[in-house]
């Protein structure tokens, strides 16, 4: 068994330790909270250990009641490896301390490339992350790029990829988030971040990106046109994205609009805290035009990045190939949305090089 700690139990946090919870090959050992809140209590009420992740602070736990196991330094004694979930800014200040104790580490998307060794993509980059002592899963818009770009790139060849990111403000328990009554350029220059980062995982693919932020919480929208070196039929492309195990192509006779339904049908379906691990794009936006590509995919920014994660803990720790643990992630969380909704040929238009 694979002992995993995971240092910052918020959004990521309690997502990545939910999934390395549900894996038949790993333990987790325990998670990490900085006072004794409300995650503290659901934390706990879900059977997980709790450490204090500022051990002068531990005090504070015994005050409300909340039992620990210990403080950082012990769970990290205790594990084989950490992920580390704190907010952007201080996993880069807790390198040194997972290198004191030895412990390999799992980095987020906000933290910088030269957190890690690696930067790392199940989908592009799994093998290549071996040998590594420290890897960064990529941010949830970067993951979701490569996750797209990758079998474009290896099925067609991409000469350029243009993508527009409308990000949402903040995730939905950042109350203090904005922007509400505007959608505002971020940054403003242009490319933004997601490109080089893309580049990252997936090197020598031509991709800008430019971003937006919106006062929405649910999910980012990305808005993609992509130069194909060679042009496939829009049928050809639909079913590549299709195959994918982490894109769900959402069928036009599903009805569903927007963020606001795609979530109501995680929920329906039975999704833990209505999750969307997987890229969703629109199968009706999926249009080509001579060389030139267009969808429309939305990326649930709490949740995408979760199954790379358990996958990255994998590269650091095993043998297991990129197919392998990719699979035996999807099988226990149930990552593979698939419709029953199937679109006929004759609801789809597409746009063609003649129109
Ligand atoms: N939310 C998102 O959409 C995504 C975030 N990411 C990245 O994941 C990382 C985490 O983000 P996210 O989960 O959203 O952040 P959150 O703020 O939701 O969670 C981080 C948690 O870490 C705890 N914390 C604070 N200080 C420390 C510390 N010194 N040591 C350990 N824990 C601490 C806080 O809980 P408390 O103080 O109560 O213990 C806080 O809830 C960031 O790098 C972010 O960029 C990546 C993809 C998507
Ligand atoms: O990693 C994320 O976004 P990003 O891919 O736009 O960098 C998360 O959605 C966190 O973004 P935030 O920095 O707006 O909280």
């Amino acid at each position: 068994m694979i002992r995993v700690g995971v240092n910052g139990y918020g959004t990521i946090g309690k997502r990545v330790a939910d999934a390395v919870a549900a894996q038949p090959d790993m333990e987790l050992v325990g998670v990490t909270k900085t006072k004794p809140n409300y995650e503290a209590e659901a934390a706990i009420r879900r059977g997980y250990d709790l450490y204090a992740a500022i051990a002068e602070r531990a005090g504070e736990f015994e005050t409300a009641g909340v039992g620990i196991a210990g403080t950082l330094p012990d769970l990290l004694e205790s594990v084989d490896v950490v992920v580390d979930c704190a907010p952007s800014g201080i996993g880069a200040q807790n390198r040194s301390v997972y290198a004191a104790h030895d412990t390999p580490a799992i980095f987020q998307g906000g933290e910088g490339a030269d957190v890690a060794d690696a930067s790392f993509n199940a989908r592009t980059n799994f093998e290549a992350s071996r040998g590594a002592d420290t890897l960064r899963v990529v941010s949830c818009n970067t993951t979701g790029l490569a996750r797209l770009l990758a079998p474009l790139e290896a099925a067609y060849g991409i000469e350029k990829a243009r993508v527009t990111l409308v990000r949402r403000g903040g995730d939905p328990s950042e109350t203090g988030r904005g922007p509400i009554n505007d959608v505002v350029p971020d940054p403003t220059t242009v490319p933004s971040h997601h490109g080089p980062d893309v580049n990252t995982v997936l090197s020598g693919v031509d991709v800008d990106t430019a971003a937006l932020k919106a006062p929405v919480t649910t999910m980012h929208t990305h808005s993609v046109n992509v130069t194909l070196r060679e042009p496939p039929t829009t049928e050809a492309v639909r079913d590549l994205l299709a195959d994918e195990s982490r894109i769900f192509t959402i069928p036009e006779a599903a009805g569903i609009d927007g963020a606001g339904k795609l979530k109501e049908y995680a929920m329906d379906r039975g999704r833990p805290r209505g999750d969307l691990w997987e890229n969703c794009v629109w199968e009706e936006s999926i249009n080509v035009s001579g060389r030139d590509l267009y969808l429309f995919e939305n990326v649930h920014q709490e949740a995408d990045v979760v199954p790379e994660n358990v996958d990255a803990i994998r590269a650091l720790t095993t043998d297991l190939s990129a197919a392998e643990s990719v699979e035996r992630t999807n099988e226990a969380l149930g990552v593979g949305l698939e419709s029953l909704l199937l679109s006929g040929g004759d609801a789809r238009d597409p746009i063609t090089a003649d129109d």
